[in-house]
């Protein structure tokens, strides 16, 4: 931990919707003695509605400017953060650089059918909704090359909670935070 590049304090989590970054993030905060911060949490409660609230009075295009202004303020961040994003943060270039210049980027990915099984029920995400499955299948792979722009990769398809929070611990044990995507936990 106290290893962490001071110039990069901040840890964010990212990929597809479902790929777990909320979950993950708040136990790895509670393991790690870390805080935790949540990009459509802080929307939700700086702009006292839910993101379905929002999108459907407002458009994705007001969201997507919300989420930018508060990534843009949590980048600012000197105390070490863990910040876990919203799936489609990544869209934006800018967005990808302020991550980029302020912290590690760990992508978790999850294979597209078990994202389907874990989403079976939400009724919170607009883009779900939206999307059939084969053009929601489309977005994340479409996604995808962006995500790939990050430190880190954890697969989390069949890893339990648990499992993911040690992997990125270890990461953040490493020192060598630099260069190309390091592949974790794809070994055994
Ligand atoms: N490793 C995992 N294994 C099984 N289910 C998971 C895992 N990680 C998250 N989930 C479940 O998947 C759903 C989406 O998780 P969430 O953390 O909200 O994802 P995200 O923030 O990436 O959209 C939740 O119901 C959560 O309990
Ligand atoms: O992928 C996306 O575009 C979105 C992902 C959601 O967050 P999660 O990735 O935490 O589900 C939320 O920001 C919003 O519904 C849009
Ligand atoms: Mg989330």
């Amino acid at each position: 931990m106290d290893r962490r590049n001071i110039e990069k304090p901040l840890i964010y989590l990212t990929g597809f919707m479902g790929a777990g970054k909320t979950t993950i993030g708040a136990e790895l905060g509670a393991n790690c003695h870390l805080p935790v911060v949540d990009t459509d949490q802080i929307i939700v409660q700086t702009y006292k509605q839910t993101i379905s609230e929002m999108f459907q009075l407002h458009g994705e295009p007001y969201f997507r400017k919300a989420e930018e202004s508060i990534l843009t303020k949590l980048s600012k961040r000197t105390a070490p953060t863990i910040v876990t994003t919203g799936g489609g943060i990544i869209m934006r270039k800018q967005n990808r650089q302020k991550m980029k210049q302020s912290g590690i980027i760990i992508y978790l990915h999850c294979d597209f059918n078990i994202i389907m099984q874990r989403l079976q029920q939400d009724t919170s995400r607009p883009l779900l909704q939206q999307h059939n499955r084969k053009s929601f299948s489309e977005l994340f792979l479409t996604r995808l090359k962006h995500y790939l722009e990050c430190d880190y990769v954890i697969d989390t398809t069949y890893k339990s909670v648990s499992t993911i929070v040690k992997e990125i611990c270890f990461i953040l044990n490493r020192t060598d935070h630099i260069g190309d995507p390091h592949i974790i936990g794809s070994e055994g």
